[in-house]
């Protein structure tokens, strides 16, 4: 059973806010997400310096930029964004995300905007020169449609950047036995494979929407040195990015 109203499902969504109070405990049931922080933001600073022009070199090289993270949990990339000068506007379905990434937000010092929302109901005068739908799009019940409002919110000529894990057998082994059942990263039945996205069908969406995609990047992880790379391979957890026309 399956219910859902509009582009959030109620189970996946219950499963986070579950989970809430560990968002921001580097060690706990989102570790992975703290742990592949560095390299996600790596790829989107370098990426959107070149796109609008901004100093790679400079503390905060986004000023006057708003930036709308959709599905922000607990505000684990909203919080860096807006520390390289983005106006951020975090969103998520569950409210007990939101209040988590309140409180921290302002124990950080930082005026992030959270709200308790999903996408479609953001109004449509509201507009951004980023959205972000990092490890959204393998916990909706209909990425078409999820893709379709997030994206509705780029100004033209604005970036949509995305991540989440590929329909692969290596992402099978990997993410979904090897992280939940072996190695214990993620709590059992975090992540349905069939809802996993390959790249091609991603950028086939986006460009639905009106956006083309213009970098793609894997990351992988090295059980040598314990940590996360960013790769060529698009196998098992990837990000991408795209312009809107
Ligand atoms: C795996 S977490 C990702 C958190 C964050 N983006 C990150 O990468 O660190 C997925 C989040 O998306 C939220 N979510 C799922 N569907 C959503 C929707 N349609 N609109 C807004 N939030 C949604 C969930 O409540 C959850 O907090
Ligand atoms: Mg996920």
């Amino acid at each position: 059973m399956s219910s859902h109203q509009g582009t959030a499902s109620a189970e996946e969504v219950a499963r986070f806010t579950a989970m809430a109070e560990a968002w921001w405990d580097p060690l706990g049931k989102f570790k992975p997400l703290h742990r592949f922080n560095p390299i996600r933001l790596a790829f989107m600073r370098r990426h959107l310096c070149a796109h609008f022009g901004r100093d790679e070199s400079a503390m905060a090289p986004f000023q006057g930029l708003r930036l709308l993270d959709v599905g922000c949990g607990g505000g684990l990339l909203s919080e860096p964004l807006a520390r390289m000068g983005f106006s951020v506007t975090g969103i998520d379905a569950g409210d007990k995300n939101v209040t988590i990434a309140r409180l921290h937000a302002e124990q950080s010092g930082l005026p992030i905007d959270y709200r308790n929302a999903t996408p479609e109901q953001l109004a449509a005068s509201e507009m951004f020169d980023v959205v972000l739908g990092m490890e959204v799009v393998e916990h909706v019940p209909d990425v078409g449609d999820f893709l379709g409002h997030a994206a509705a919110r780029l100004k033209p000529g604005g970036i949509f950047a995305g991540a989440t894990l590929n329909r692969t057998l290596k992402a099978y082994a990997l993410a979904v036995v090897g992280a939940e059942y072996v190695l214990g990263w993620l709590p059992k039945g975090t992540h349905d494979w069939h809802k996993f996205v390959r790249p091609s069908e991603f950028a086939a969406m986006l460009r639905g929407c009106g956006v083309e995609v213009t970098a793609m990047a894997g990351m992988a992880y090295s059980p040598l040195t314990d940590e996360w790379r960013e790769t060529q391979s698009l196998d098992v957890n990837y990000m991408l990015l795209g312009t809107k026309g």
